[in-house]
């Protein structure tokens, strides 16, 4: 069966915007787990608006506690940055403290919004062959971020990939407007060229409790979906009233 990984950067995006500890990101990645989670994710990024460095550290102690996975996903390339106080050690750095079992390697650029794009593995290949051979050496399966392309995906392998996350972005959106299927015929013929190459397939980008179940139904063998932006979107509008009502409990026994 697929698993998931809860994606937290978002709650993360919370906490920040205070600077103090609420939302507690590893506190709620283990209600994610309790919950049949079957692993976490974080995307740090340079500019550490969201997941930090430290939130890797302590999401890896929560994991390894439950017996799952965290999943790290960022561009090694991107060097050791500091902003407003906040030093960004790069993903080699993160993996070798908090030892991910599983590190996703995306090549965004610093300040990107967010990923839309997969690897170019012509351009990319050989100067991302010794990342992947040293993040295995720290014990990390290693995916690539690719965009749904049979060719791209069967290069993974060659690369020394463990796996291929195939970007659904632009599948979400097409489900969005009403035209998935060529999207989805693609997707399934680039899970058919990993596997046939010996990878895995992961995916994410965009996936919701609207799409979710088409993609899955049409691309089989899907080994893990990442999710985060909808999951905790779902998670405020399904919790937003009970909320409420709890400060209305308070504020009416006073
Ligand atoms: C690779 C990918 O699709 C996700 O990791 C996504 O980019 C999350 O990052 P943000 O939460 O910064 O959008
Ligand atoms: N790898 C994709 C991911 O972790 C979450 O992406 P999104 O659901 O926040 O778009």
């Amino acid at each position: 069966m697929t698993q998931l990984s809860v994606n937290l950067n978002k709650v993360a995006l919370v906490r920040n915007a205070r600077g103090g500890g609420r939302p507690d990101v590893a506190a709620l990645g283990r209600v994610c787990l309790d919950a049949g989670a079957a692993g976490l994710t974080l995307h740090p990024r340079p500019d550490g608006r969201h997941a930090l460095a430290a939130d890797a550290d302590a999401l890896a102690a929560v994991a390894a506690e439950a017996g799952r996975e965290l999943n790290v996903e960022a561009n090694p390339f991107a060097p050791p940055a500091q902003t407003d106080g906040y030093a960004y050690p790069g993903l080699v750095e993160i993996a070798r403290r908090a030892r991910p079992a599983q590190a996703t390697l995306v090549p965004d650029a610093a300040g990107q919004l967010t990923s839309d794009h997969g690897w170019d593995l012509a351009r990319d290949g050989d100067r991302l062959r010794p990342v992947i051979e040293e993040l295995k050496d720290l014990g990390c399966r290693v995916s690539l971020f690719v965009d749904a392309d049979p060719a791209t995906v069967a290069a993974a392998a060659a690369v020394g990939a463990d796996r291929v996350e195939l970007y659904t972005g632009p599948y979400a959106h097409a489900f969005a407007d009403g035209h998935p299927a060529p999207f989805l015929d693609r997707h399934r013929a680039s899970a058919e060229a990993a596997r046939a190459a010996g990878l895995g397939v992961n995916a994410g980008h965009d996936l919701d409790l609207a799409n979710l179940g088409p993609y899955l139904a049409a691309v089989p063998g899907v080994d893990e979906v990442s999710i985060g932006q909808a999951l905790v979107a779902d998670a405020l509008e399904r919790g937003l009233a009970a909320a409420v009502r709890a400060y209305l409990d308070v504020i009416g026994g006073a």
